[in-house]
């Protein structure tokens, strides 16, 4: 079992790494922390960054994790190994690249590429958000697969991670510490990032950036609405290369792990994602999603 300590990053793709970084800053308000010809890193909060871009190929490249050590990189690298995953180690070069000090690579079975990271770099000072987002921190990554019901038995198997609510067989929400989730898998036709989530410290927060963001002729995915499953108040958004960006606040806190009932909800329900049953533009862009759709 690897045990889970947070989400550390979403390595992306691009094919347009001015317009990439631009949106990331100016409209979802992350720190630019480095710049380089090919690469650049953003933040959210304390992680060195928890978005970076790549200049090459649009297109979600990893999403990663961090373990507590060394031992337990080394044991997670057996676990996969042994359960016929290709694993591979991270050389110098590239743990630099990620800002940690060390890392494994494989592909979940639905070809997620998944980074596992030890010590990620963490920095100390406040940051200096591009704008005034409300941002608090990275708050979960959501990955597409084809089979969630065969991606929550891979996590839940092999990871120290739980479901917290399940959406049919359209969405598997999971935890590994008391909030709801940090990590979601969404039905999808093959793999993908389904979204990246950033908490913010208040409902006002979510919708100044609705206004901000249509003011600014930003694709609104879905939202404002209220997720049933966490309480969190949410807008998605697009970003270029169809990267999708989620803000919300107040996700749920399950504090004692054995009380929590996990619960069932029907995607075919209008309500299902959105207790206030406001249009989505979602089903648009993530035909999968179809069967979440509002009405
Ligand atoms: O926060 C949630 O509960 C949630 C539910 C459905 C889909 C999501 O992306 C979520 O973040
Ligand atoms: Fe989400």
């Amino acid at each position: 079992m690897i045990t889970i300590q947070d989400i550390a990053y979403v390595r992306s793709g691009t094919a347009d790494l001015e317009t990439a970084v631009g949106f990331a800053v100016d409209m979802v308000g992350l720190e630019l922390v480095e710049r380089t010809e090919d690469r650049a890193f953003l933040r959210a909060d304390n992680r060195h960054h928890c978005l970076s871009f790549v200049a090459g190929e649009a297109g979600v490249l990893a999403s990663a994790f961090t373990l507590a050590d060394e031992d337990q990189l080394a044991d997670a690298e057996t676990e996969l190994a042994a359960a016929g995953l290709t694993v591979t180690r991270g050389d110098k070069a590239a743990a630099v690249d990620r800002h940690v000090r060390e890392f494994i690579a494989f592909e979940d079975p639905f070809g997620n590429v998944v980074e596992l990271v030890v010590d990620q770099k963490e920095v100390p000072t406040p940051v200096n958000f591009a704008r005034a987002a409300g941002i608090t921190e990275f708050g979960h990554i959501c990955l597409d697969a084809p089979d969630v019901r065969a991606a929550h038995k891979f996590w839940t198997r092999h990871f120290s991670m739980k479901v917290s609510d399940w959406i049919g067989d359209a969405a598997c929400l999971m935890r590994f510490d008391p909030v709801h989730h940090k990590m979601a898998v969404f039905k999808g036709a093959g793999p993908g990032l389904c979204h990246m989530n950033f908490q913010v410290a208040s409902i006002d927060d979510v919708m100044r950036s609705w206004h901000f963001l249509v003011d600014n002729g930003i694709e609104i995915e879905q939202g404002p609405g209220r997720h049933p499953q966490s309480g969190a108040v949410f807008l998605y958004f697009k970003g270029p290369e169809g990267l999708t960006y989620e803000y919300s606040y107040g996700v749920r806190r399950i504090e004692d792990d054995d009380a929590w009932r996990v619960r069932y909800f029907d995607p075919s329900e209008p309500d299902a994602i959105d207790m206030w049953r406001g249009p989505t533009n979602r089903c648009a862009s993530q035909p999968q999603l179809r069967g979440l759709a509002a009405g």
